[in-house]
């Protein structure tokens, strides 16, 4: 039986398999095996001469971010609208065959747009060009979904299984598990907290599956089975996800509002130019950008050059960003802005920065 064939039957027996405290070991270990096959699926392909694992396309800008969806959602009417770069649109599927790369320049920050291929039911598996794009998704550090606002919801529930099957979780936080493999001594399992969907035997059933005899493990919140395959795998990659449903002029307004009120999504219509400011913003959101502004001493900050950071980061940052050794003769630094307590404000190299702040550098 080949890997996709084991993988098929997997699924059907847990489909089969009704939920509940008898059958909880069962499903915990089914599931244990389906993510073992999985990843086997995902390891590179030895085969020599076999081409196409994503498309080259070298990373550039401030952030990259992926638009994947099914075919003629307008993908590429979207990258046509918001870069100077032109993909070919059309009302046939499968217009975009490759990648196509093109630059957002907003607020100062250059965000690198990948226009994609269309994706169907079974990318994962290799249909279409699906692999590829997946490949590419992974390098993201934002997954745009384009989504068809006339089809409902099946092309977000059939996408994000497809990514869920390949190891990539959308918008969800690695699960708070320490994980630790040991050369002896059995398995030492650990919780900080009452667990309600797996006790010690689940998760040493799972642990046995993927021959796993001496580890530490300790749950520092409420996890699942699933969240412990997730661990275990460590080929998980968690992406922010925002969900583009577009041609938001062929659907009523009530619809449009239903749509609009789902987490992390968003409506636009790229023929009518509808939104796309408001999806501007929200990608800036997304993404954590920050904007900071350097001064230097006696001369007014300099407003047309800014550097384009992530929410959180600290005046050693700032000073990476600006020459790689700068942080090494770093004094002191003076802070104007929100994230200062009177202006200016005199900062070590641990201060975190905001959104907006003037900062100037003194040098030991
Ligand atoms: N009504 C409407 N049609 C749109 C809108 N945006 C794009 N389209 C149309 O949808 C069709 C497909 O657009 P594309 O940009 O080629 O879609 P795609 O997702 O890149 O398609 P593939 O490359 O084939 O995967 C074209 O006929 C577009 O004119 C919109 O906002 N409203
Ligand atoms: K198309
Ligand atoms: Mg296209």
């Amino acid at each position: 039986m080949g890997i996709l064939e084991k993988i098929s039957e997997i699924e059907k027996e847990i489909a089969r398999t009704q939920k509940n405290k008898a059958t909880e070991y069962h499903l915990g270990l089914l599931k244990a095996k389906l993510a073992k096959y999985r990843s086997q699926l995902l390891e590179p392909s030895k085969k020599a001469g076999e081409k196409g694992e994503g498309f080259d396309v070298l990373k550039s800008g401030d952030a990259r971010v992926a638009l994947i969806g099914f075919p003629s959602v307008g993908k590429s009417t979207l990258l046509s609208t918001l870069t100077k770069t032109q993909s070919e649109a059309a009302s046939y599927e499968f217009t975009t065959l490759t990648c196509i790369p093109g630059v957002i320049e907003y607020k100062g920050a250059n965000i690198q747009l990948l226009d994609l291929p269309g994706i169907i039911e079974g990318a994962s598996q290799g249909k279409g060009r699906g692999k590829q794009v997946i490949a590419v998704a992974r390098t993201a550090d934002l997954v745009l979904m384009m989504l068809d606002a006339t089809k409902g919801d099946v092309q977000k529930t059939l996408l994000q299984k497809e990514l869920e099957s390949v190891g990539i979780r959308l918008n969800t936080k690695k699960p708070n598990i320490y994980f630790k493999h040991k050369k002896g001594g059995g398995i030492a399992f650990n919780a900080v907290c009452p667990l309600t969907k797996v006790d010690e035997k689940l998760v040493q059933l799972i642990l046995h599956e993927y021959k796993i005899f001496n580890a530490e493990v300790l749950f520092r919140e409420d996890c699942s089975a699933d969240d412990l395959i997730d661990v275990i795998s460590d080929n998980r990659i968690y992406l922010s996800c925002l969900y583009v449903y577009n041609k938001i002029d062929q659907i009523s307004l009530e619809e449009v509002n239903r749509i609009a009120r789902q987490p992390h999504s968003l409506v636009v219509s790229c023929n009518m130019k509808l939104n796309l400011d408001y999806l501007l913003e929200t990608l800036w959101e997304y993404l954590s950008f920050i904007r900071v502004y350097t001064k230097k001493p006696g001369q007014p900050p300099d407003f047309n050059d800014c550097l384009i950071l992530r929410r959180g980061v600290s005046v050693e940052h700032v000073c990476h960003s600006i020459h790689r050794t700068l942080a090494q003769v770093l004094k002191y630094a003076l802070v104007w802005g929100t994230s200062a307590k009177f202006n200016p404000q005199r900062v070590g190299s641990h201060h975190i920065v905001h959104d907006e702040d003037v900062i100037q550098i003194v040098k030991k």
